[in-house]
């Protein structure tokens, strides 16, 4: 069923805007993530994204991945994996976990370049 997809117009508690565009058949989709905090400071940018997620027959609730790829201000990526959920008054959130992998100079420094979060996403 149609209202069981992504795509729309989502926020987060950090105030990310994140906009996925038409979900295809087999799950498939793209869109742009709009943050306004980074590591480095503040800058709103879009970036890209792509992701899938299932499109579970007996009507439960879709669990989904994506990832962005910072775009024009670091050299980080992002992957995201959760679940779609609707709560009694019809309001859908994703809950997800995320790791942030940033760009490290050296393998000395590998052992902290990745981040780990929860985060939740509401329609905007
Ligand atoms: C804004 N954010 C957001 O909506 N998150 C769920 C967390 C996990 S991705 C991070 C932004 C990383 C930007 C890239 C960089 O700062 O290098 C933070």
């Amino acid at each position: 069923p149609e209202e069981r997809k992504l795509s729309g117009l989502w926020r987060n508690e950090l105030d990310s805007l994140m906009e996925i565009s038409a979900v295809r058949d087999n799950g498939d989709f793209q869109g742009k993530y709009l943050t306004r905090v980074t590591l480095a400071g503040s800058c709103a940018h879009a970036s890209p994204l792509r992701g899938a997620q299932q499109q579970p027959s007996e009507g439960g609730w879709p669990t989904f991945a994506f990832t962005v790829r910072w775009d024009k201000f670091s050299n980080a990526t992002t992957a995201f994996t959760g679940q779609c959920f609707m709560d009694t008054g019809g309001k859908e959130t994703l809950t997800t976990m995320w790791l942030l992998r940033e760009a490290v100079g050296s393998l000395e420094e590998d052992w902290k370049a990745t981040r780990v979060g929860r985060n939740v996403f509401t329609r905007k």
